[in-house]
Formats: structure tokens, C-alpha cells, sequence
């Protein structure tokens, strides 16, 4: 429920020649390269612009789309006739991406340039890389850059993604008070495993033990930095590895335990049948496994990493929802698994449960059709038939109304009356008759939200109800009427852009808003 005014266009940052060129599979590559199109981007085409119009050298890169309108068929900045309220921002560059992220520095401060090599000089005098440059212009500070960019971090990021900048930052920058940075930021680094760690110096060990496998995952040796004493440097495990700490420390509700006593004939024999194949205990799971799947393609984690340990110990693994999964991904993790546990079984040996219903959603397939959709659920995996089947039909969510829950077994067993193929007759209930003006919308939302009014406030009664709507345009629709509903006044919250005396680009656009 909110919407950003001014339009914003994305600005595509790039190093010399390094930007993408959209092309269609069929296409003779180097005659896509010499397509004059093809070396033109938003940031040469700025250049261009700059070489050709005085007056367009006086604003910056970011300040381009609201004087110029991108068009992006032809690739070109065209001056803009009436002025709209479009504003730019420069795609987000990592300072670990070197050269690219001091571009972005550069472009968010240098007017006019009008090429790359033009925003390589400085007073006539042509530099080496745009690092040097931002160095010349007192736009970056070396260490102290470093420090504030963990200090600025600490203020929005999780210890995780700290412990990951601070690995970055080792490898990437050639930093000289190496154990000043570790020392100042050590406590926010270490904050998550404070709450169930309070020995300082094992805490020290558990972040530097995180810090050594980053660094590993980069090809580097956590030695070369000067950091204090790892107790398990060589291997020689005292500690457990992160992962499997964290899974280890995670506390089940006494409740969750006592639903066991609640469960109906089917449910406990679904129960046994599982823990029969289970003896130690339980975890859950998530597996890194690649968004473009093959079939060749393994889970993104390495076998001697902690998530393959965690997987190593795990007794049983549960995976729900898998009617909505690509049987790939299943597959992919049966690789993974037989090559961690070097067994040849399926899951490599492993108990997984899947929980699922194939009347539910189907994984998505883009414009796929109906057999492809079907070919991508597991149950044409090779997989399923090694797969022991436990029925559970009681339908509990709907026990109080015995009606409706028989009504929704019987099309889901598509035994209910149908009207041709496809239709089934709606209990006149639930059914809100349509007429062409608003009475049905306003109804529906008087039906799912009643007394909408008085109850705005209420996270109970807000976070329990919900109307669902096939099409954006549905949804906005429907959230414009729930709005104008609601008590008190619509409020607008400004974001601002920039800090005015912020020279060393301590807080980026990204950063602010
Ligand atoms: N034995 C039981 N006794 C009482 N209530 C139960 C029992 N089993 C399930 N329920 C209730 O039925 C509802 C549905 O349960 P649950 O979400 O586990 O089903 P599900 O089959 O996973 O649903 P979905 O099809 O949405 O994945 C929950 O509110 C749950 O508390």
C-alpha cells in the first residue's frame, strides 16, 4: 500500500566496454557486435551528450533523466519538452567490485564529463584507474573509508552480513590497521552469538572462526592478516561449525511438542511410519540449490563446507510444499546429498519427508502448458517411485464444517459435479452475486473486513484477514477503496537524496533512501 513519487529511472553503471548487449538466441554473435547499438549504453550515450550540448554538462549523471528522456529503443537521451518529474539513481556498485564502485563514486560528483578517459583526468593530467582519481579529488580516505564503511554497515546490517564485509574488505582492499578495524568492530560483529555466548574470548574465536571460512570461500588464508590466534586454525575442530551450532541451539515450543497428543489415527501412523526411519534428531533445511536448474546441476555449497556438516548430521530432513517445486530442484538435492554422504542411495541414504498436495498450486513454468507444467512436478521424477507414499484425506482445517470439507475432497478428487469440463457449482454462501457497478467490491470487502473502520488499528484482526485478486490492476483497485476507508490522514514520507556536507560519500544514494 504505497506508491514512489517521482517516477525513478535505473541508471546502468558499467567499466569501459563492460556493458550488457541484449541479443536473441539465434543471432551470429559478431554481427551483434558490430551493430553500431550494440556499444551505445545509458552511461556512453551520457558522454555523448555531454560532448555535444553545453548546457547538458552541467548536471550530473544521476540529474540526467529529469532534463533528458532515455529512449530506449533507440538508445538515446532526448531533451525533454515538458519537464516530468523523473529522477535518477545509479544502479548499486559494492566498493569489493574495485574500479566500478569508484566510478559510481566519480559519476555521483563530477559534472560533464565526456568520456571515460575525460573522467580519468584531473587538471590536465591523466590518471591511472578511477580509484586514483577519487584519491586526487579527496573524494575517498583509505583506511578511514574502510572504517566508516563498517560503522555505516553496523547501523543497518545483521552481524552476518558484517562478519561477510569485514572477510570482503581483507581481500579486496589493501588495508593497513588491519587489527584496529577488528578490534573496533569486533562487538557488532559478534552480536547474534552474544545471546547464547557471554565468554569473551570464546565469542572472539566463534567470529574469527566465521571470518577464516569467508576467507577460504575467497582462496585466502586467514594467517596473512595479522588477526589474533585461531584455537582450531588446523582443523582440529574443538567448536562445532556455524551452521550446525545454529541448528543445534534452536529450542523447540513445549506446545509444538505437545500437539503429538492431538494427532488422528492417519497423522500418527504417518508418525511412526517416519520416526521408524528417523533415530536421532530432527532438522530443517535450506539448500542453497541454484535458481537455473539442470539436469546436471548440484546445491551451491561445497562438501567440506558447514551447511554439507549440518546435512551430514542431520536425521531427517523435511521438505514441505513440494507440489510447487520443480522435481529438478528435488533432484538436485538427491545429487548433492549422495555426494556428501559418498553413498549411492537416493538422498544419499538420508530421510526426507515432503509434504504436499498435487490438487494445490503446480510450479510455475513461464507460458508453459499443461504437460510441461505436469512434466515439472515430482511426481514425474525419477525419484517418485522410490518415494513411500502417506496419505492423510481427513480434512482438520475444516472439521468444523463437515459440509464443506467433503465438498473440497470431492473436487479434489474430481468427482463433484462439474458444469462442461471445468466448472463446479459455488454454495450460494460464499458466493457474492455480481452486478456492473461497485455493490459486489464493496460488499466483499464489507464481508472479509467488517467494521473496517473501527478495526484499522488492530494487528489481530489486519494480519488475519486477507482478500486475494488475480491481477495487479484488481489489487490496486481494491487496496484504493480499502484506503480511503481507513481513519485518520494519508501521510506522505519524503526520502532524501543526498547529505549536504557528506565529502568523503559516506552515505550513498542507496544508503539514504
Ligand atoms: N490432529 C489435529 N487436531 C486438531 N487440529 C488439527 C490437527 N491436525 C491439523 N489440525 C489443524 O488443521 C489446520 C491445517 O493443518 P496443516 O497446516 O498442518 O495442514 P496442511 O495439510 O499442511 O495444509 P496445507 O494444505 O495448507 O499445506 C491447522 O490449523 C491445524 O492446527
Amino acid at each position: 500500500m504505497f506508491g514512489v513519487s517521482p517516477a525513478v529511472l535505473q541508471l546502468q553503471l558499467h567499466l569501459p566496454n563492460m556493458h550488457t548487449v541484449a541479443f536473441q538466441a539465434y543471432e551470429n554473435l559478431e554481427d551483434v557486435v558490430a551493430r553500431p547499438s550494440s556499444s551505445k549504453s545509458m552511461l556512453t550515450e551520457y558522454f555523448g551528450m555531454n560532448q555535444k550540448y553545453p548546457e547538458a554538462r552541467k548536471l550530473l549523471y544521476r540529474e540526467f533523466p529529469e532534463h533528458y528522456r532515455w529512449i530506449a529503443g533507440n538508445k538515446k537521451w532526448q531533451p525533454r519538452k515538458y519537464k516530468r518529474s523523473q529522477i535518477g539513481r545509479l544502479v548499486h556498485a559494492h566498493p569489493a567490485e574495485g574500479e566500478r564502485y569508484y566510478l559510481r563514486v566519480l559519476l555521483n560528483h563530477v559534472r560533464g564529463a565526456t568520456s571515460f578517459d575525460d573522467l580519468k583526468t584531473v587538471n590536465g593530467k591523466a590518471c591511472g584507474s578511477f580509484k586514483e582519481v577519487c584519491e586526487q579529488l579527496g573524494l575517498i580516505e583509505d583506511d578511514r573509508t574502510l572504517d566508516d564503511c563498517m560503522t555505516e554497515a553496523t547501523t543497518f546490517q545483521m552481524p552476518t552480513a558484517l562478519r561477510r564485509l569485514f572477510a570482503t574488505i581483507l581481500v579486496f582492499y589493501e588495508a593497513t590497521q588491519i587489527r584496529q578495524l577488528w578490534d573496533k568492530h569486533l562487538a557488532s560483529m559478534s552480536e547474534d552469538y552474544r545471546r547464547t555466548q557471554s565468554n569473551e574470548a570464546a565469542l572472539e574465536q566463534m567470529v574469527l572462526r566465521d571470518i577464516r571460512d569467508l576467507l577460504q570461500s575467497m582462496g585466502k588464508d586467514i594467517k596473512l592478516y595479522g588477526l589474533p590466534d585461531l584455537v582450531d586454525a588446523d582443523g582440529s575442530s574443538n567448536f562445532d561449525n556455524t551452521e550446525v551450532t545454529e541448528k543445534r541451539q534452536v529450542k523447540v515450543d513445549q506446545e509444538h511438542l505437545d500437539l503429538f497428543s492431538c494427532l488422528n489415527n492417519e497423522q500418527l501412523a504417518g508418525f511412526n511410519d517416519i520416526m521408524d526411519h528417523v533415530t536421532n534428531q530432527k532438522s530443517q533445511s535450506r539448500f542453497k540449490i541454484p535458481i537455473k536448474l539442470t539436469d546436471n546441476s548440484m546445491c551451491g555449497f561445497t562438501k567440506h563446507s558447514g551447511m554439507a556438516e549440518l546435512l551430514k548430521q542431520a536425521s531427517l530432513i523435511i521438505w514441505d510444499e513440494v507440489a510447487m517445486t520443480k522435481r529438478q530442484a528435488v533432484e538436485t538435492l538427491d545429487r548433492s546429498l549422495q555426494d556428501i554422504m559418498e553413498c549411492s542411495l537416493p538422498f544419499g541414504g538420508k530421510v526426507v519427508v515432503f509434504g504436499g498436495d498435487f490438487r494445490q498450486v503446480l510450479p510455475v513454468v513461464t507460458r508453459g502448458t499443461r504437460a510441461q507444467i505436469t512434466d515439472a512436478t515430482l511426481l514425474r521424477s525419477y525419484l517418485w517411485q522410490k518415494i513411500r507414499k502417506i496419505r492423510l484425506t481427513r480434512n482438520m482445517r475444516a472439521q468444523t464444517d463437515p459440509w464443506f470439507s467433503e465438498y473440497l475432497l470431492r473436487i479434489g478428487n474430481g468427482t463433484e459435479e462439474t458444469i462442461g469440463d471445468d466448472y463446479v457449482h459455488l454454495p450460494e454462501d460464499i458466493v457474492i452475486a455480481y452486478t456492473d457497478d461497485d455493490e459486489p467490491i464493496n460488499k466483499l470487502i464489507e464481508d472479509v473486513f467488517p467494521s473496517l473502520h473501527t478495526n484499522a488499528r488492530s494487528r489481530e484482526y489486519m494480519s488475519t484477514r486477507a482478500i486475494l485478486s488475480t491481477k495487479n490492476e484488481h489489487v490496486d483497485d481494491l487496496n484504493d477503496k480499502m484506503i480511503s476507508r481507513f481513519p485518520g490522514e494519508e501521510k506522505v514520507y519524503h526520502s532524501f537524496d543526498y547529505i549536504e556536507d557528506d565529502f568523503q560519500n559516506n552515505y550513498t544514494i542507496d544508503f539514504l533512501n
